[in-house]
């Protein structure tokens, strides 16, 4: 069974005005296109209009389930990226040595879609580059081809994996191959259970967040993977993360995004890479594991997203103009006022300052404030973040702080900094959105990326009665 992916393009999605790939697909994919956007939403699909295209091919789809003949004509893939990130440099191609269909043998099984971007799993050593790690075309659709505890377990999701070209370490990655992965998802939504994203780890979180955003009213598990160890190497991580991520995916009770590795499940928007060496290289530092894997599984089933109450929609523009700083004491203030002065020149949009404690920055630097000031005031959304890795932004909690709450800058809570950012730059590139709608809507609770206030922990100095009620509260939840 090797997919075909000549007929990739009957399902169009998105505004391919600027493709930049002349090619049969693109032309194809203009012809099908069947919503003419317009400049104002460039890169905003309302898949409302084309599902439903995608939900009466699913009818077809779901009828013929257990037909194995039909599996190579799924829509693997027909994405064509406008807003086109390094995975685009090349053409995709029909190429079977880089896709492969898993199929199964008896009861009809759960089906997953694998999309595998590149990263540590897929490396080797290359020689030509100074033997340094490397991904290597191909050699996850062999090596997942031969894997029987996917081929003959019935209790296994049938997997259709799809390989990237080329494939790249993560740190190559940005906003337009998160878009390019969102509108795949969307492609292919109807057609599978769930999705695996085998990508590299070092910017797997900010690529889960984006996604989480950029998928709306998701109601399947899309599990992000990948591994600090090559899948070659006899030792190593890559295999259990694959078959757990894709066990994950087949699952009935998710419809969020999240990131297996090594011995959990934690919800993508509120991840974060916390070791560059060890096998457990990922942390939700907010919020427990949505499940943990040992002898048995642990679901913690409570802390899953609701099923969604609308339409799957995708909404895949980012307006990256944006800066993040970190202050460090002593640090020059005159070169940051001059800097975000001169990204002011340049339409800076968002200004994320990672800040000390539960927000402060030194007080006696008004130079700076003012600096805050003026540009919240031009209409830059400024957030502020904590250098801490857990717990909760607390604006006006000390005087140090208090001062940035009449500058007009606002709170990230207690999201990442991969969820501050994201989530800043989708609701900066939703063209509907005022920005004094971004900045309220940057203190509220969209995906599940940060708890909401009246869950949060007290401020560390709140009297007895109030840290009783808000363990109350938060016991609510937990
Ligand atoms: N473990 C990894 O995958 C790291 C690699 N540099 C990447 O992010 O692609």
């Amino acid at each position: 069974f090797s997919p075909s992916l000549s007929r990739t393009n009957q399902f169009p999605v998105g505004n391919n005005r600027s493709c930049r790939h002349r090619s049969k697909s693109c032309d194809s994919v203009r012809r099908h296109t069947s919503v003419d956007h317009d400049e104002a939403s460039d890169n905003t699909i309302d898949t409302d209009i084309n599902a439903a295209d995608s939900i009466h091919s699913a009818t077809l789809a779901s009828a013929s389930h257990t037909d194995l003949t039909r599996l190579d004509e799924l829509p693997i893939h027909n994405s064509v990226a406008s807003d086109a990130g390094p995975l685009w440099k090349e053409e995709l191609c029909d190429d079977p040595a880089l896709c492969t269909v898993i199929p199964h043998r008896g009861r009809p099984r759960k089906r997953v879609l694998v999309l595998c971007t590149g990263g540590t799993l897929t490396m080797q050593n290359d020689a030509m580059k100074g033997n340094s790690l490397a991904p290597v075309q191909g050699a996850l659709t062999k090596y997942l081809a031969g894997m029987s505890e996917l081929t003959s377990d019935p209790e296994m999701p049938e997997i259709i994996s799809h390989e990237y070209t080329p494939l790249i370490d993560s740190s190559d990655m940005g906003p337009g191959d998160w878009a390019m992965l969102a509108r795949d998802i969307y492609t292919n939504y109807y057609y599978f259970d769930g999705f695996v994203i085998l990508m590299g780890t070092d910017t797997m979180a900010y690529a889960a967040s984006a996604l989480t955003f950029m998928l709306q009213n998701l109601g399947k598990p899309v599990i992000f993977t990948g591994s600090q160890i090559p899948l070659r190497e006899p030792y190593n991580d890559a295999r259990k993360n694959l078959i757990m991520a894709t066990i994950f995916a087949s699952s009935d009770t998710m419809s969020e995004v999240a990131i297996f590795f090594h011995d959990r499940l934690v919800r993508g928007c509120r991840a974060t890479k916390v070791n560059t060496s060890k096998l457990k290289a990922f942390d939700s530092p907010n919020l427990p594991p949505l499940a943990e894997i040992g002898i048995n599984i642990i679901e913690n089933d409570h802390l899953f997203r609701p099923p969604p109450r609308g339409s799957f929609k995708i909404n895949t523009a980012m307006d990256t103009r944006m800066i993040t700083l970190r202050l460090v004491p002593g640090f020059d203030d005159a070169s940051i006022k001059a800097m975000i002065d001169a990204a002011r020149q340049t339409h800076l949009k968002g200004l994320i300052l990672q800040l000390y404690g539960t927000g402060n920055l030194p007080s006696l630097k008004d130079g700076l404030i003012d600096c805050l000031a003026s540009a919240a005031k031009a209409g830059v959304v400024v957030v502020a973040t904590t250098q801490c890795v857990t717990g909760s932004v607390i604006m006006g909690h000390y005087a140090t702080g208090q001062k940035l709450l009449g500058a007009g800058v606002v709170s990230a809570s207690d999201m990442t900094i991969e969820a501050t950012t994201t989530k800043l730059a989708y609701l900066l590139g939703r063209q509907d959105l005022t920005i004094s709608e971004v900045r309220d809507l940057m203190t509220v609770d969209l995906r599940g990326e940060m708890t909401p206030e009246k869950e949060l922990p007290p401020p560390p100095l709140a009297s007895t009665y109030q840290k009783v009620i808000a363990k109350k509260n938060r016991s609510r939840i937990y």
